[in-house]
């Protein structure tokens, strides 16, 4: 197609709205009028597209570009096949979420566009914490809708997720209590509108936190697959996790920070420094099935990126028997205990915990950190920041895995005990319930699940691949820009 006698190229895929242009359109700025001009001819016909133009750092802006066609008829067809992306969302926005920006940012930088690209919406500014995820769970018509919008961080994205994930599990009959079922995978995408003090789940699905960059994505439909681990004691369920399931380390942190909410944001800091100054070290079994099939391993230089590796899926995946005698296990003394299902890539932490862990390839990377000296626990926090490899030390182990389960030593005989309880009995005086006698203080930890805290320790996580989609395409290569901004044909 041709503007103004040049050839300009725009990929249908990244096309965010289209309007014909008249003659006398209110909105026409002339240029429609000088290219007619040009052409010297009254019977073209012409039609404006807003397309994505991308920035730095993975950011993406609307352009537009007008195209001029001879056939009346062709350029109808293109406007009326252009127009075939009519999109109802169902927008969830945390009026509370980090700097308590989540309205604004939505009416001034989302709607906007989303009225431009023709979308409708129905738009719940929740009231109190898991409004969300109960209306997900049981009023709202999902059926009207072609997806979910979250204006929020990562904690209303956790609401999103658990409010979807369970309505679609109880909608087909799957039981989502049995740790045994393979769950069903939601049909709905979920887009993330960044607006929390921690975005990590849109930084590691889109690149970059903009609220704009996020609302393109979702206008020109992007679909990102993501793997979910469902967590359960026993029979019973805990929570799903995208991200990170941390146990020692990273848990002592979140539920440290947890009590200094007054701090703000440095409360992770504090939190951070006081755990790794206390050193705690705690004993338990944990078990893992070792994922079959799979394409590269936690320690290759292969990085999830956009239409590569993000979209593996491993041969023999979910739906398959998994096999009791392929278990593994690993007994001792850990400082923590870490699942990534993604890098976990932030701004604080451009590498992440697991660099080369896949969004959506049905596995997480499960990585053992044993006790060791405070200067070697250093050494191996500092490598998350630098180029070093931070699994290339004696004491860190790491596997991809599609199953595992944790039993903390302590309550290896019961059914585990309640960690509110435990805590609460401690005020009262630290004793070790299984040698009376020796007067220890079983140190217990807590699990981090995607930044919130599991009052279970021994817990049964398994990766379901595949079960979300994001309105996203992953971290695009650099090499992809150039590609893409270099004109092809429409
Ligand atoms: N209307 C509301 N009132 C109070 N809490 C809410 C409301 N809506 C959502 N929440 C809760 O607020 C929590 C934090 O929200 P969000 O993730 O959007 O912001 P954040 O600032 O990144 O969070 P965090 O404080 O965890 O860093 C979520 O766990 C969510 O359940």
């Amino acid at each position: 197609m041709c503007v103004a006698g040049l050839c300009r190229s725009v990929v249908v895929s990244e096309i965010i709205s289209v309007r014909e242009e008249e003659e006398n359109s209110s909105k026409d700025n002339g240029s429609w009028r000088k290219i007619r001009e040009m052409q010297g001819r009254d019977c073209r016909q012409a039609f404006t597209v807003s397309y994505v133009e991308r920035g730095r750092n993975h950011r993406w802006r609307c352009a537009e570009v007008t195209f001029v066609c001879s056939d009346a008829a062709l350029c109808q067809r293109w406007v009326l096949s252009i127009r075939e992306q009519p999109k109802q969302l169902l927008v969830y926005i945390n009026p509370y979420g980090g700097k308590k920006q989540g309205k604004r940012i939505y009416e001034q930088k989302v709607a906007p566009l989303f009225t431009q690209a023709g979308i409708t919406t129905q738009v719940i500014v929740t009231e109190y914490a898991n409004h969300a995820r109960d209306h997900l769970r049981a009023d709202a018509e999902l059926k009207q809708f072609d997806g979910v919008v979250c204006v929020g961080g990562d904690g209303m994205f956790s609401e999103i997720i658990h409010g979807l994930i369970w309505r679609t599990q109880v909608d087909s009959g799957v039981n989502p209590n049995s740790p045994e079922e393979a769950l069903q995978p939601c049909s709905l995408r979920i887009g993330i509108i960044p607006a929390g003090s921690t975005d990590c789940i849109c930084f590691a699905t889109v690149g970059t936190n903009d609220p704009v960059t996020s609302a393109l994505h979702i206008i020109v439909g992007d679909s990102q697959p993501m793997d979910a681990c469902s967590v359960h004691h026993n029979d019973t369920f805990l929570r799903y996790s995208v991200s990170l399931l941390g146990y020692g380390f990273f848990g002592d942190v979140l539920s440290d920070s947890e009590r200094k909410r007054w701090m703000g944001p440095a409360r992770y800091d504090f939190s951070g420094l006081k755990m790794f100054l206390t050193h705690h070290y705690y004993e338990g079994t944990v078990s893992y099935l070792p994922a079959k099939g799979i394409m590269g391993t936690p320690r290759d230089e292969a990085r999830c990126r956009s239409g590569q590796h993000s979209n593996m899926k491993y041969a023999n995946e979910c739906g398959s028997k998994l096999g009791e005698d392929e278990w593994r296990t690993v007994r001792g003394k850990f400082l923590a205990i870490n699942a990534a299902s993604m890098s976990c890539a932030c701004p604080r932490t451009p590498k992440g915990l697991s660099p080369a862990a896949h969004l959506a390839d049905g596995t997480t990377d499960l990585i053992l950190v044993r006790k060791c000296s405070r200067f070697d626990f250093l050494r191996h926090l500092i490598r998350h920041t630098s180029k070093d490899d931070q699994f290339d030390l004696a004491f860190v182990e790491v596997h991809r895995v599609s199953r595992f389960r944790f039993m903390p030593r302590h309550c290896q005989s019961d059914s585990d005990l309640n960690l509110q309880e435990f805590h609460k009995r401690q005020i009262f005086g630290p004793l070790c319930r299984d040698h009376p006698a020796c007067g220890c203080s079983p140190h217990y930890s807590s699990w981090n699940c995607d930044g919130e805290v599991l009052n279970h320790t021994a817990i049964d996580v398994r990766v379901h691949c595949q079960l979300i989609k994001l309105f996203a395409r992953g971290i695009e290569e650099m090499t992809v820009f150039e590609e893409v901004t270099n004109p092809c044909a429409i």
